[in-house]
């Protein structure tokens, strides 16, 4: 595997964190492995790392990845800083000593996140820090139980639990790296489900610190679905975006519209591939972000986009709501001719620009319409279309 190794320059103390993100995620349910999943548009890990950049308090970042999903791991993390990357184990713990082979010898804290807990609160790995300053050997965040807890035992009450001590742990739980390495090293087995129990067994003293029920972990469908509501709410600067652009017919055999080709009586004529849809898209996406319109971004004068499928400028507008923490919530596209007709297609342009954009197929809207045998469009002499987005910024 080619190791992604981020080299320290200086030789003050630092700190890390590794991000495990090795698991299958087996009670998500089927699929890609749960890390991998888009919430609100992006892969939940890379919501987590986002999250973790925005803290500024990490020097290094180690991703801790299964050998399998190398490509689903690009993928998410596409343009995002070059990780430390190193493979996991067939448990957590195993997982976690893998990647403190990868700590910089500069690091003095090392703190472990679950990939799955995306929503870390800032002042979380602040308050962390303040802690381990005070020269603790570890500290976990921690929220009480509120509910009644029972033992069962094939689906009968055993027990009623006394909670008075109980507290559910999160991450991310931060250590001084020496003793965290040395605890690793010397653990009587590698079924450890979190890194205090590691340092409990070394003999260490673990410290909670406040933890938050926002800081939970995707663990199952329903939390994909909590997920999505918190990411959606939390973008609440909300956009709507418009486009329209015409294109008339010239000779030719069929025509692109939403990326499909369409057979028809006539071409439509342009200076890319003429996806008069996909331009008013693109169009309706850049004015979300007031970002000036397709032909500011892709001059026609320019021989490089002559020919160029539509897609180029449709993925741009998209990349550019990316680079602003955007998400595309919802699009619809009406498209204006006679003929061909849209009806056969409509499926397949859905799922196009469903693709295209990543977003659910049920966020993508296709309509056509006639104008009554009136106007240009009604004369046959070209197609036009517009279309609205939704799209949500922080
Ligand atoms: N061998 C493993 C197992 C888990 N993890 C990581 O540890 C974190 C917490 O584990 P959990 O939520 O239990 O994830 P999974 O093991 O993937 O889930 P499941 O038990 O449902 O399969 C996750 O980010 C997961 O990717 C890991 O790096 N290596
Ligand atoms: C580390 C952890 O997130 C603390 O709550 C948790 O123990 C790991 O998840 P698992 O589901 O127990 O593997």
């Amino acid at each position: 595997m080619p190791e992604k190794k981020m080299e320290s320059q200086s030789k003050i103390p630092q700190n890390t964190i590794i991000v495990v993100a090795a698991g299958r995620g087996s009670r998500a349910g089927a699929g890609i492995p749960k890390q991998y999943r888009h919430i609100a548009g992006k892969a939940l890990i890379r919501h987590t790392l986002e999250a973790i950049e925005k803290t500024g308090h990490f020097q290094q970042i180690i991703c801790v990845i299964h050998p399998d999903d190398q490509t689903l791991f690009d993928q998410s993390t596409k343009g995002m800083p070059p990780y430390s990357c190193v493979f996991g184990g067939n448990t957590r713990q195993e997982s976690v000593k893998n990647g403190l082979e990868l700590t910089d010898i500069n690091s003095e804290y090392i703190f472990i996140h679950d990939a799955a807990r995306p929503f870390i609160p800032s002042t979380l790995t602040s308050n962390i820090l303040q802690t381990l300053l005070k020269g603790v050997s570890g500290v976990i965040p921690a929220v009480k139980i509120t509910d009644t807890l029972k033992s069962v035992e094939e689906g009968t009450i055993q027990q009623t639990i006394d909670r008075t001590h109980l507290y559910a742990v999160q991450t991310p739980q931060a250590f001084p790296a020496t003793l965290l390495k040395e605890a690793h090293q010397s653990a009587p087995h590698m079924d450890f489900t979190d890194d205090a129990a590691v340092m409990e067994a070394a003999g260490h003293v673990m410290h909670i610190c406040e933890g938050s029920q926002n800081n939970y972990k995707i663990t199952t469908q329903d939390d994909f679905k909590k997920a999505e509501r918190d990411m959606m709410t939390s973008l609440n600067d909300i956009r709507i975006g418009s486009g329209y652009d015409v294109h008339r017919f010239e000779a030719g055999t069929m025509v692109t519209l939403c990326g499909v080709k369409v057979p028809h009586t006539h071409a439509l004529k342009g200076h890319s591939d003429a996806d008069v849809a996909l331009h008013a898209l693109t169009d309706a996406l850049l004015s979300s972000i007031a970002d000036g319109d397709i032909g500011s971004h892709f001059p026609p004068i320019e021989p490089r986009w002559k020919g160029e499928p539509s897609i180029t400028f449709l993925l741009h507008a998209k990349e550019l709501i990316a680079q602003q923490s955007g998400c595309i919530a919802h699009v619809a596209i009406t498209i204006i001719c006679e003929s061909p007709k849209i009806g056969p297609y409509r499926e397949q342009m859905q799922t196009f620009i469903a693709e295209a954009l990543e977003i659910p197929v049920n966020r993508v809207s296709i309509q056509a319409t006639t104008t009554e045998k009136l106007g240009f469009t009604g004369r046959k002499e070209g197609i036009a279309a517009s279309a609205t987005v939704t799209v949500r910024l922080p």
